[in-house]
């Protein structure tokens, strides 16, 4: 998978697509609200799987029922890449499971 930076553009016609994600300090975001904790707690431990399967890994905060995901692409300087969107399109498959909105 490319780790070439997006451009401002690019980055901005792929966050259309992903309702509650957002763009800040060269990294996106999301913060998923759940029922609970333990909620918040498996919902955390499914995304480190798939984070694994991607070798590609996010900063997560885990708060009372939320878990807020921060990611850029290390290899490529700290930029937001393809892969740091690849992530946010898997979590957002598996979050519904997770009663997550
Ligand atoms: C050696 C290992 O493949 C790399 O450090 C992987 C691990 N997870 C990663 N996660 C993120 N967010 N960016 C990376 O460049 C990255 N690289």
């Amino acid at each position: 998978m490319p780790s070439d930076p997006l451009s401002q553009k690019e980055i901005e016609d792929r966050l259309r697509e992903l309702p509650g994600w957002a763009f800040e300090d060269d990294r996106i975001e999301r913060t998923y609200r759940v029922d609970t904790h333990r909620a918040a707690s498996a919902l955390v431990s499914h995304i480190c799987v798939v984070q694994d399967e991607l070798n590609h890994h996010s900063e997560l905060t885990l708060g009372y029922n939320t878990v807020r995901l921060s990611v850029n692409s290390h290899d490529a300087g700290g930029v937001v890449t393809e892969k740091d969107f690849a992530l946010a399109e898997r979590v957002e498959t598996l979050a519904p499971a997770h009663g997550a909105a």
